[in-house]
């Protein structure tokens, strides 16, 4: 029987407690990142903008410049850290997200923009976040990503040679069970979502979101927060949680920074599916399959 997740594999999620200070974040994150490999992770996440505050008015001050790919160390000193660290830890690094810089003058656009590397340092995947981060709660939160960056408009897999596909998109996108979908109809083992939910969602919608997306799908679900920081001025939510293939919690932080390390088990997806074969019963013949076609 060939298995989705080739052999077991431990994932480990950074809780980093980021700061305004790039130069700081990169070489803590080296630290957390380096602890985790120690651990024995072999694929490793770091949060939705680790290496700058979160807010509309941070992104163009710590953009960089990704393309033309490899950027300079000039244009992009996260993309050589990255790369760097994947190879000094040998994991596949999912490197969180950063603000990334396409043009200039009246052409720039900014992008919330994940960068993957693996173990030899090679550039794997990018994504730039599909679905910003657009809300308005009154008296609660009021977010507009849209008011500065520019949407993706690609979904993102990535094939690990020794482990199998995994899917990368960022926060928000984490609420479009589609996305979720197609990534699994083809073939992913594991959705990772670098993100910053917030106070007033957090509680209520972080983790059911992480579960939810393993339901349906019957794969593993990482979600990865960066710390709670209450003197900044987005406070993250925190509780980086790896879901299993049965929705089942396999491991949740608090709010305080912390990694993450859990193993994911070969064969357990295939043993969840073939108990409730919601995967195989799903009727393409009465509504559409959205994995269809792309
Ligand atoms: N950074 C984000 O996309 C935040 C998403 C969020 O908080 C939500 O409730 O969704």
């Amino acid at each position: 029987m060939t298995h989705l997740l080739k052999q077991s594999v431990k994932l480990a999620l950074i809780q980093l407690a980021c700061t305004a200070d790039k130069a700081h974040n990169l070489s803590h994150a080296r630290i957390k990142v380096l602890e985790a490999t120690r651990a024995g992770a072999k694929i490793v996440v770091l949060p939705e903008c680790f290496n700058s505050p979160y807010g509309t008015k941070y992104f163009s001050q710590y953009a960089e410049q990704l393309l033309p790919s490899p950027p300079t160390e000039e244009q992009s000193p996260t993309f050589h850290a990255l790369s760097q660290l994947a190879k000094e830890g040998e994991c596949y690094l999912v490197g969180g997200s950063i603000p990334e810089r396409e043009g200039s003058g009246q052409d720039e656009k900014l992008y919330n923009t994940n960068l993957t590397f693996g173990p030899g340092g090679e550039l794997l995947a990018s994504h730039r976040k599909m679905h910003l981060f657009d809300i308005d709660i009154p008296g609660k939160i009021q977010f507009k990503e849209s008011e500065v960056l520019t949407a993706g408009k690609r979904i993102t897999m990535v094939e690990l040679p020794e482990y199998g596909k995994i899917a990368i998109a960022i926060c928000y996108d984490v609420r479009f069970p589609e996305l979720a979908m197609i990534a699994a109809r083809k073939g992913a083992f594991l959705l990772l979502y670098p993100g910053a939910f917030n106070l007033t969602t957090g509680e209520l919608h972080w983790e059911l979101q992480a579960r939810a997306r393993a339901m349906d799908n019957q794969v593993y679900v990482g979600l990865c927060s960066p710390a709670r920081d209450m003197e900044a001025e987005y406070n993250a939510w925190g509780h980086s949680i790896v879901v299993g293939p049965n929705a089942e919690v396999l491991g949740a932080l608090d709010e305080k920074e912390g990694v993450l390390v859990k193993e994911l088990i070969k064969g357990r997806i295939e043993e969840v599916r073939k108990g409730i074969p919601i995967y195989t019963q799903r009727r393409f013949d009465v509504y559409p399959d959205v994995s269809e076609g792309l």
